[in-house]
């Protein structure tokens, strides 16, 4: 029954059954294994159980195994596996760009060191994070040459719809990574958020007279607060510097969001958040996406709707047009006018992460008495 079941949760994902094995996970590569995550309680119901994890590289891998762990929402004893080392970020997020490095750094310092040696990465699903950073590693080492390439091979093994990462923030930051190795240099640089345009009315509010949304955003920024961890951090909040947040209806066909004067500084891994507010019940989370400002050319962002992360999954055109389209308006600044401690701390709330809790408990960087998404 229990076997019955994480098949279930496995959804499209391959499962190795071999040798009496029957878990939630794939070889990449010879030397590349994405997993789901080792669970004990009640969760090995339904996920890879630890011990049988454990099995599989005390009898297959011994001595030349490392397992690495991609969940900033739990964790296990280091004493579980022979080697294991934490690599934490958000689920349904890209890790901070700097992550991706230091990771793939690790795993070809760990298979260089003998011939034998294989890697175990794994998220929770092993999937979207774990796709991600995988497909990272496949470039680092040279087994693909493209960001494409690296994200099809791990689809193509990975799952049987071959879909693997589908989160476009996380995809956007694969293809970073393969500018980041070719230009070896890249500098980070400081800029203020001047406007934001949505091109194409979002359609939150159907049951209202005439549709729309009344948007407003918020920015949060990864700062980092260890070797291997960041914190994400809300930095602005629209709805807080305007008096009302303006009402827009499907025939303007743009919602512009002035914020000049509004001194939104950004540096490094930025999120923006999109909601819709609403007078009489909880805000909606619109849709959201993640850019670095390494990567931004001639003060200028534009995001279509496949590569906004939730809009693109808006499958049936409900509520985001398909020529719907977020364009995001910067001006560069001097970075001596950067800093984590100058900034306007907003506190942190549920309402603009994605962040699920689970049943271990919070994620971490997240407070108590915050308000529900
Ligand atoms: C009879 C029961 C039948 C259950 C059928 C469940 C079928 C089912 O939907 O199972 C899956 C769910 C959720 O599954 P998970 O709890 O494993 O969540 C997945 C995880 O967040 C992936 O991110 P990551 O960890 O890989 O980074 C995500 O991929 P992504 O970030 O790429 O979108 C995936 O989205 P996706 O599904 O691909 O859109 C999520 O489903 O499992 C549970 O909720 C646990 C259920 C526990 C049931 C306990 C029963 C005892």
């Amino acid at each position: 029954m229990a076997q019955f079941v994480r098949g279930l949760v496995s959804k499209k994902k391959m499962r190795f059954v071999e040798d009496g094995f029957d878990l939630d996970l794939t070889y990449i590569t010879d030397k590349i294994i994405a997993m789901g995550f080792p669970s004990i309680g009640q969760e090995a119901l339904y996920r890879n159980p630890m011990h049988e994890v454990q099995r599989f590289f005390s009898s297959r891998h011994s001595g030349h195994y490392k397992v690495y762990n991609l969940c900033s929402e739990r964790a296990y004893e280091s004493s579980d596996f022979e080697n294991s080392e934490r690599f934490p970020f958000d689920d349904h997020n890209p890790s901070a760009l700097d992550l991706i490095g230091r990771f793939c750094t690790s795993v070809e310092r760990f298979l260089n060191a003998s011939p034998e040696n294989v890697v175990a990465i794994h998220c929770k699903a092993g999937k979207g994070r774990t796709g991600m950073m995988i497909a990272c590693c496949l470039l680092h080492m040279g087994v693909c040459k493209t960001a494409e390439e690296a994200l099809t091979m791990f689809g193509e093994k990975r799952t049987s719809n071959k879909k693997g990462v589908t989160i476009p923030s996380q995809i956007r930051y694969v293809y970073y990574y393969e500018q980041l190795l070719r230009r070896q240099n890249v500098t980070t640089y400081t800029y203020q958020i001047t406007h934001i345009r949505l091109v194409t009315v979002p359609n939150f509010d159907p049951s209202i007279t005439g549709g729309g949304c009344d948007p407003y955003f918020h920015v949060r920024l990864l700062q980092k607060t260890g070797d291997n961890t960041h914190k994400e951090r809300r930095v602005f909040n629209y709805k807080k510097k305007v008096e009302r947040v303006k009402k827009c209806y499907p025939q303007e066909r743009f919602v512009d969001i002035d914020c000049k004067n509004m001194n939104v500084k950004v540096k490094g891994d930025v999120k923006i958040v999109f909601f819709d507010h609403d007078q009489y019940s909880q805000d909606d989370k619109m849709c959201h996406l993640w850019f670095n400002t390494a990567f931004v050319e001639r003060n200028f962002l534009v995001f279509d709707k496949q590569v906004v992360d939730k809009a693109c999954k808006d499958k049936h055109c409900r509520t985001f047009d398909q020529n719907f389209k977020v364009e995001v308006y910067l001006h560069r600044v001097d970075d001596k006018e950067f800093s984590f401690e100058a900034l306007e701390d907003e506190g942190d709330t549920k309402e603009d992460t994605d962040t699920e809790t689970d049943e271990e408990g919070k994620p971490a960087g997240k407070g108590e008495g915050d308000e529900e998404e």
